[in-house]
């Protein structure tokens, strides 16, 4: 509005010489009050820089109340007002808009402008008036502008005549000129200190538009966050300062609590102790229907890797199901990888063990037909659901949606999405939207399961409102949950809930005068150790070596970006020998790879080298070290990966090696996330030599290996 302000004064200016008076003759008395300000503050001022708050605030004291001879006081204060507000959110413009009126000052009073220089003023003089106009400098642009504005709207001569005379006497030709010429001179000399140093010497008018923008740090513009995002229920990230006994958590069934103490469950661990609670809250008066018969709250969970999410899920979810009577699908839990959900899947069989809830898992790892068997059974009444509990991965479960005749999900109360920011990725979003859309499918056969019919949520109606609905209730969780809104809009989340471990925290700038919310994007576990080795490509298999056979790491999880480079890594190993080593990866069948992560468990396999197969979810019990061989690409990838250690409030350590190249990527990587306790952690070179000669050879003895294999492959 004031840079459009500026544009509409400096054209009109050229036909208005009436205006042009007033302007000088209001000029002349700013620079009155000015003058005194100036023998005043004249000390202290020398220090102050240019065109700080402080100075805006000051100049607007002292040259307010001369400044406005038209004006109302009242309107002056709004227009101040309004004005400060622009130049909190417009600073970079501010000296846009100097420069602009600038421009136009120096066209239109030429003349003027020719007296003013002819009158020489005394250095003294010249000094005095340019501090006192840097002290005033936001306050003259801010008077300037809005006599501009005042006179854009009050531009009838009736008007103009009356403020004449509020104005303190009449002013003479030629102090207007004189007052005209100064203001100019203001201008141009502030203009020149923005510049450069020179303070004397004014360069032409033409340079000064164009030229010297001041370099201003850009500010950290914050996202504006929904309520449920920005004030989310905050989790304490240390375990084992914060456990729960499970007696102290109300509303556990008992049947549930001396399970939990046979399964060596004393304590929740605090994600656990926040979010069971808000999930049987929500389904306290039955599975049928909300929270004093309203819609339950969807709830996300974010909390750091491994501080116990499955269980958060699994145990309200088993409770509020102990009294179903028929058996229906209820709880769907979808997970990425067939791994994670056989991992899930155990943990709800242990939990529903004995109550005739019955989970079934959905993976792809059975036939299809079989699958379908263990879902639906048909009877002469029509099908029957097997199933209370599904624990699915994406692909086949829209299978079954699809094509499983009498698979229903029309009763379903829990929705669970776990690894949730994965599952929002493009490639499962479509389940997601699938699952729903059968959830609130309208089932053409009437019977007693019309009457829990639901329709998709919408305003609500009489109709609607007559007849009970069975609530869908989504639950997220993840370790690297998105904040961003936009993503979790896309699964249509009703008054969500959110309980992370995140925090945002509260950060002092430079100067110390503004703060700024510097918010944490991930957390990872308190007893995570994290070290970074910089390193080239040829000594990164001699140092795993190193950490192996010198360093004695034992139960290490290894990660390399693709099972080709798992497999040779193993090879390579075994050809050195001296350390029991398996690989991981899709190269393994389901059963070969259950069997592997049994024995690493165990201890007979020492180092594990492994896609990113395990990376997400998995829980292996036991794992001391986290190498990254390859350094990963994305900060998630890298949260998930050391997240194989340091689980449940152990302690664990993680060693990346990271190629020179790449070293600048990685830390601001990690930077970004706000992840900064990364220690560098070089190993020297001659560390390394013990190790060369038997490395060559295994090198050599590899190259056979591949040949071998590649020969096996053909044939
Ligand atoms: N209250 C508890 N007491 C003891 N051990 C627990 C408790 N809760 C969970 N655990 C154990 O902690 C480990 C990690 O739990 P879980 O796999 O649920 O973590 P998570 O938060 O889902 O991790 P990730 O984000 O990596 O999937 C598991 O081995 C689990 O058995």
């Amino acid at each position: 509005m004031a840079l459009f302000s500026i544009n509409r004064y400096g054209g009109e200016e050229e036909g208005a010489e009436a205006e042009a008076e007033e302007r000088a003759r209001v000029l002349l008395e700013r620079l009155r009050q000015q003058a005194k300000a100036r023998q005043l503050k004249k000390e202290q001022e020398e220090a102050r820089p240019e065109g700080g708050e402080g100075d805006l605030s000051g100049g607007a004291g002292s040259g307010g109340a001369g400044l406005s001879p038209g004006g109302e006081p009242g309107e002056r204060a709004r227009k101040r007002k309004g004005k400060s507000e622009e130049q909190a959110g417009a600073q970079g413009q501010k000296k846009v808009k100097k420069k602009q009126r600038s421009g136009s000052s120096f066209e239109e009073g030429a003349g003027a402008e020719e007296a003013a220089d002819g009158s020489t003023p005394s250095k003294k003089k010249k000094e005095n008036r340019r501090k006192s106009q840097e002290k005033t400098e936001a306050d003259s642009e801010e008077d300037v502008s809005q006599q501009e504005n005042r006179r854009n709207l009050n531009n009838k001569p009736s008007k103009r005549k009356k403020r004449d005379e509020e104005t303190e006497g009449a002013e003479t030709r030629k102090t207007d000129n004189s007052g005209r010429a100064e203001e100019d001179q203001s201008i141009k000399e502030e203009l020149s200190l923005a510049a450069s140093e020179k303070e004397a010497n004014h360069p032409p008018s033409s340079l000064m538009v164009l030229g010297d923008y001041d370099r201003k740090p850009v500010q950290k513009v914050q996202p504006f966050l929904p309520h449920w995002l920005a004030q989310p229920k905050l989790v304490q990230k240390r375990i084992k300062d914060n456990l729960v006994p499970i007696r102290d958590v109300p509303g556990i069934h008992p049947r549930l609590l001396k399970k939990l103490q046979t399964n060596g469950v004393e304590s929740f661990f605090p994600v656990q102790a926040e979010v069971i609670p808000a999930i049987l809250q929500s389904a306290s008066n039955g599975y049928l229907m909300g929270q004093g018969g309203y819609r339950p709250r969807d709830i996300c969970v974010s909390a750091p890797t491994g501080s116990g999410k499955t269980l958060s899920f699994v145990i309200p979810i088993v409770q509020v199901l102990l009294h179903r009577v028929v058996c229906q699908v209820r709880a769907l839990v979808v997970l990425p990888t067939k791994e994670l959900a056989q991992q899930v899947s155990k943990v709800f069989n242990i939990y529903t063990d004995g109550t005739g809830l019955k989970v079934v898992l959905i993976t792809g790892q059975k036939s299809f037909a079989k699958e379908q068997e263990m879902l639906v059974q048909k009877k002469v009444t029509g099908y029957c659901s097997l199933a209370d509990i599904i624990v699915a991965t994406p692909g086949r479960l829209t299978d079954h949606i699809n094509q499983t005749p009498g698979f229903s999900l029309t009763q379903l109360r829990f929705l669970i999405v776990d690894e949730a920011d994965r599952m929002i990725d493009d490639m499962h979003q479509n389940c997601l939207n699938q699952i729903v859309k059968a959830a609130f499918q309208v089932e053409n056969y009437s019977g007693s399961n019309m009457l829990f019919q639901r329709t998709k949520p919408g305003p609500v109606t009489a109709a609607s409102s007559c007849c009970p609905q069975i609530p869908l209730q989504k639950l997220l969780f993840s370790a690297t949950l998105t904040q961003d809104p936009e993503k979790l809009q896309q699964l249509d989340l009703f008054q969500p809930r959110l309980f992370t471990s995140v925090y945002s925290e509260k950060k002092t700038l430079g100067d110390g005068a503004e703060t700024e919310q510097d918010t944490k994007k991930y957390t990872l576990p308190e007893g995570l150790s994290q070290c970074y080795v910089p390193c080239d490509l040829n000594s990164k298999p001699l140092l795993l070596l190193h950490f192996m056979l010198m360093m004695k790491f034992t139960r290490v999880l290894c990660f390399t970006n693709s099972r080709e480079a798992s497999h040779r890594l193993c090879l390579l190993v075994q050809a050195f020998g001296g350390v029991t080593v398996a690989e991981f990866s899709s190269r393994l069948s389901p059963n070969e790879r259950q069997r592997t992560i049994k024995e690493f468990e165990q201890g007979k396999i020492q180092l594990l080298i492994s896609t990113d197969a395990t990376a997400r979810g998995i829980d292996i019990k036991g794992v001391n070290y986290v190498i990254n061989y390859d350094a990963p690409q994305f900060i998630r990838t890298y949260i998930h990966r050391v997240g194989r250690t340091a689980r449940a409030g152990e302690v664990g350590v993680a060693f990346s090696l990271v190629l020179r190249i790449q070293e600048r990527r990685f830390l601001r990587m990690l930077k970004d996330a706000g992840i900064q306790d990364v220690k560098k952690h070089p190993v020297k070179g001659n560390s390394l030599k013990p190790l060369v000669q038997r490395y060559e050879e295994a090198l050599c003895k590899l190259e056979k290996t591949v040949k071998i294999e590649r020969a096996q492959k053909r044939a």
